[in-house]
């Protein structure tokens, strides 16, 4: 019956009736000692199976999720009202059912509830919604918890096992659990030492690359169970989880496998097998009987991932397809869903009603495998908050105490005669007035720290994946598929990298952000939470592969290293203190990031720049927020603001609750500015894709335009799915080929500017030689010219009969000529001597000769003669072998010029010839003679 008293109209479920006849025996294998009380035989397990099998179907029930009792008062109940439900056949094989016709397609059924409410008369909030309650009068506690919420399910035996401590480890608990099957099993659990392996026979059934290596091996792992019971599954796996929670830890609890092994029976269960949902409810309220010296505050939400969308299970279905939930970074590592409908729950019939609104409103469908696949994640989420209570423990010493001032301060609405914690009469729990309501501080309302007693907070995240499936025929379900399939990818890898991080002592980037899931369960996978995986696998042959898959996933996670840290809030976290440190600490934060960002930007693909973008974004609007609030509180504090500051308020088109908190009003404007940027996005994209898509006849249709419009956007989706598969499987290898490739550029390229840094230098040392051999060219050609012109002088004046000719080769008249025709013949000698550039470098490069990329350059300029050489040379014309014949010549000259006598000179002849001889006879200086005299002109 829902809660407006309207009993839901539930559709006929037709099960089908083959019935289950299980080949193997069905036992539960695990070290727990617990276990052993549950240890029932296979022939009993069957029995009991089988008997409920044969009961009559069951009308009015729909879900084969969370339909158990929940307490013992509404078993009786239902049982004396109606038939037991019998439990639904388990599905011989998986395999896919082509040519059942018999069988009814059920529709998908997105976000209809199956109960009578309709969505439109869903009331928007719910007297437990948080925006609603007081903290203080919904605490729970031992005297609170009615006899019927617990009955039943506390196990003394397990209370006293304290050898149970799975949940304490720093590793992952992995199990197995083997789904009952009509047909031979392929796997072979080994009793005592919880693993498995594949039967030999099998083995040719495991095709991939992976499964065949690993095909003969066993599987060990924390338990492998088998059978249909339920309870012993919870003993083991989960319980020490649920008490770790109620402890302080954060603990995670999902289900992993292949569509139809069996995940929704392990978590949720049914009718008569309750799964690891419901029996946690109850031992949370068993653990509260059992702890008389701490009061609670329980607050539940229930979320799925449908198509990398966030939906709010809790929420009016039109309100929460219009305000997708949004996952934003908060301080400490912590991720913020937001808004998410957080409901506060006293008892066990509030988390049943609870779970039944979100179980209606969760996306199941029929697929070839599963006659009600489960189509997205689901995350049930508990948050438990607890503190101690006071000296005698009794309510009404919180009344003597001061009233909880953070809470009430800072919205400034005390409320009406709130005197404390009213402790809910026996009849069950006082629906908390509207009056009642306090800001809920952030994420919900907060237990308030009290004189000096802590306030522990932790979270119970109960999880069933949707299975990971081959392509079906349906076209919406393949689609479903692929994002099933891409976020369960992401999973793995995430897994896989921190394993391996683990295992390596590394810290290799973790793609959390890949995908909806693993950004959710960023903090509890990043260490902090206690986590138990229970992987389901179909023992039949045709999923041998898909089986192997599964548990190398299982193998995977056991090695991620945990860290679980109790969460205690002392007695200084006031709000507005509270919020300050957040700040501080996310300012800090973005600040190591910005910093970060140079270097680290260098690194990142473009997809993890991206990413580091959308922190950073997120990281500064939660620093906004924050400082909003504290503004708000702050006003509050000084009394700026009473109940009649609505004036105040900024004029909104929109129709505004003004009973609202400012936090409350706060996260409605995030949300709605979010819902703002990504229906910019989306209409940007939708731009984009309507610019490229092929152009449509005039005359189209509406229709056919929506039609291909949609087709479009369709495709572009399911592209970006497959893109962000291959970034998933392809960007770590690629990054890695991309910097390798780096790495060999920049040393090819420092090696190059190098060498060009040389070159310059090389090229300025040339150009200095240059310089200097134009210069020496300069002077020898005056020289070689004065010489000429001496020559013929000489000559002219028939001196040259005058000389002896053994002193001297001198020219006859017409005989300096002949000289140079004999020198040019005797090139053999001359070619041996160095040529001038040469000279001229060896002089001028002294010193760094050996560097010189000139004298590098020699050998190769000798052979074949570089431009500069080649160009030197043709201009000179072999002034190098002229120049030294002629200094040659000069020096003899001068010798020449000592015999030579004053009178035969004559004053002017011998002045005019040698520029003036001193007293001893030495050449003073030469006249050089113009142009005209020059009459050698056939030597350049
Ligand atoms: N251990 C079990 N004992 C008895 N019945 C089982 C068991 N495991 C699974 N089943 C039955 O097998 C069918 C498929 O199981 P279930 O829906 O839990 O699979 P699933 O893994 O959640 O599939 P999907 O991923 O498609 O949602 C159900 O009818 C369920 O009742």
């Amino acid at each position: 019956m829902s809660r407006n008293g309207t009993v839901p109209s539930t559709p006929i479920r037709t099960s089908r009736m083959t019935p289950f006849t299980p080949k193997r025996s069905l036992s539960v294998q695990s070290n727990a000692s617990s276990t052993s009380s549950a240890s029932t035989t296979a022939d009993q397990q069957l029995n009991a199976r089988l008997s409920r099998a044969n009961q009559p179907v069951l009308l009015n029930s729909t879900h084969k999720k969370y339909k158990a009792p929940l307490s013992v008062e509404s078993r009786s109940k239902s049982a004396s009202l109606k038939p037991r439900t019998p439990l639904t056949p388990v599905p011989g094989t998986p395999t896919k059912k082509d040519g059942t016709p018999s069988r009814p397609r059920t529709p998908n059924t997105p976000r209809s509830r199956s109960g009578a409410e309709s969505p439109y008369l869903m009331p928007s909030t719910s007297e437990m919604d948080v925006s609603n309650v007081d903290p203080e009068q919904v605490l729970v506690d031992s005297q609170t918890v009615e006899a019927g919420d617990v009955s039943g399910e506390i196990d003394e035996a397990w209370l006293k096992a304290a050898e149970l401590n799975h949940g304490k480890e720093d590793k992952v608990m992995v199990s197995i659990r083997i789904r009952p099957s009509d047909s031979t099993s392929a796997w072979i659990p080994t009793p005592g030492t919880n693993s498995l392996k594949l039967d030999p026979s099998f083995s040719k059934h495991a095709t991939s690359s992976s499964s065949s290596t690993s095909s003969n091996l066993p599987f060990n792992f924390d338990a492998v169970l088998t059978g249909t019971l339920n309870k012993p599954v919870y003993t083991t796996v989960a319980r020490s989880h649920v008490q770790a929670a109620m402890e302080g830890y954060n603990a995670v609890i999902f289900a992993y496998g292949q569509t139809a092994s069996g995940k929704t029976f392990t978590l949720s269960g049914d009718e008569s097998e309750p799964g690891i949902i419901p029996r946690a409810m109850r031992d949370v309220f068993g653990f509260i009987k059992r702890t008389p010296e701490r009061e609670y505050l329980l607050r539940c939400s229930y979320l799925e991932i449908y198509n990398e969308t966030v939906i709010d299970l809790l929420a009016p279905p039109m309100m929460a397809k219009a305000n997708q939930v949004q996952i934003q970074g908060g301080a400490g590592g912590e991720v913020i869903l937001t808004p998410l409908r957080e409901e506060v729950v006293t008892s066990l019939k509030g988390v049943k009603d609870v779970l039944k609104r979100g179980e209606g409103n969760r996306r199941t469908a029929c697929t070839d495998w599963n006659e009600r696949s489960s189509r997205s994640h689901s995350v049930f989420r508990l948050v438990v908050e607890s503190r101690e209570r006071g000296v005698s423990g009794s309510s009404e010493d919180d009344d003597d105490e001061e009233p909880s001032t953070p809470a009430s301060a800072v919205n400034g609405r005390q409320t009406p005669g709130f005197t404390g914690r009213q402790t809910p009469g026996l009849g069950g729990r006082q629906t908390p007035g509207p009056n009642g309501r306090q800001t809920p501080g952030l994420g919900g309302p907060r237990l308030q720290a009290r004189g000096g007693r802590s306030v522990q907070t932790s979270v119970l995240s109960l999880i069933d994946l949707a299975g990971s499936e081959k392509a079906t025929s349906d076209k919406e379900r393949t689609r479903e598929g692929k994002y099933i399939n891409t976020s369960l990818l992401t999973l793995g890898t995430v897994i896989g990298t921190l394993a391996d991080n683990a295992a390596k002592n590394k810290a290799d980037h973790v793609p959390y952000r890949n995908s909806k899931l693993t950004r959710m369960l960023q903090p509890s996978l990043s260490g902090n939470a206690r986590i138990s995986v229970i992987c389901t696998i179909n023992p039949d042959a045709g999923a041998v592969s898909e089986s192997m898959s599964t548990l190398l996933f299982a193998k995977r996670i056991k090695n991620v290293q945990l860290n679980a840290k109790k969460k205690e809030v002392v007695d200084t976290d006031a709000l507005i203190e509270r919020y300050r440190k957040e700040i501080e600490e996310l300012k800090a934060r973005l600040a190591e990031r910005e910093a970060e960002v140079p270097v680290r930007s260098r690194r990142l693909s473009a997809r993890e720049q991206i990413d580091e973008t959308r922190a950073m974004r997120d990281l500064n609007g939660r620093i906004q927020q924050l400082t909003k609030l504290i503004l708000t509180s702050a006003t509050v504090e000084e009394g700026k603001v009473d109940d009649n500051d609505d004036e105040e308020r900024p004029a909104s088109p929109v129709k505004i609750d003004f009973d609202m908190s400012p936090y409350q009003l706060q996260q409605e404007l995030l949300a709605a500015r979010l819902q703002i940027e990504s229906q910019a996005n989306q209409i940007l994209s939708l731009e984009t894709s309507l610019l490229a898509r092929p152009p449509l006849p005039a005359d189209a249709s509406e229709n056919e335009k929506d039609k291909l419009i949609a087709e479009q956007t369709k495709t572009i989706r399911e592209l970006e799915i497959v893109i962000r598969g291959y970034e998933e499987n392809l960007g770590e290898p690629l990054r890695k080929v991309k910097e390798d490739v780096e790495k060999e550029w920049i040393e090819k390229l420092e090696e190059e500017q190098k060498k060009s840094e040389k070159s310059e230098k090389w090229a300025d040392e040339l150009v200095k030689a240059l310089e200097k051999e134009k210069k020496a060219r300069q002077t020898l050609e005056e020289e070689r010219r004065a010489l000429a012109t001496f020559v013929t002088r000489f000559d002219s004046l028939g001196l040259g009969q005058s000389i002896p000719p053994t002193k001297l080769k001198m020219p006859t008249p017409g005989g300096a000529m002949a000289t140079y025709t004999e020198r040019r013949q005797s090139r053999s000698f001359s070619a041996r001597l160095p040529r001038i550039s040469d000279v001229t470098i060896t002089r001028d490069m002294t010193g760094n000769s050996e560097s010189s990329p000139m004298r590098l350059d020699r050998a190769s300029a000798r052979a074949q003669p570089s431009l500069f050489d080649q160009d030197m040379l043709e201009e000179l014309g072999g002034v190098a072998d002229v120049s030294f014949d002629e200094m040659e010549v000069e020096r003899q000259l001068l010798e020449t010029s000592i015999y030579i006598t004053q009178p035969q000179l004559g004053s002017t002849g011998a002045d005019k010839l040698f520029g003036g001889v001193d007293k001893g006879g030495a050449v003073k200086g030469r006249e050089v003679f113009g142009d005209k005299e020059n009459i050698l002109p056939q030597f350049l």
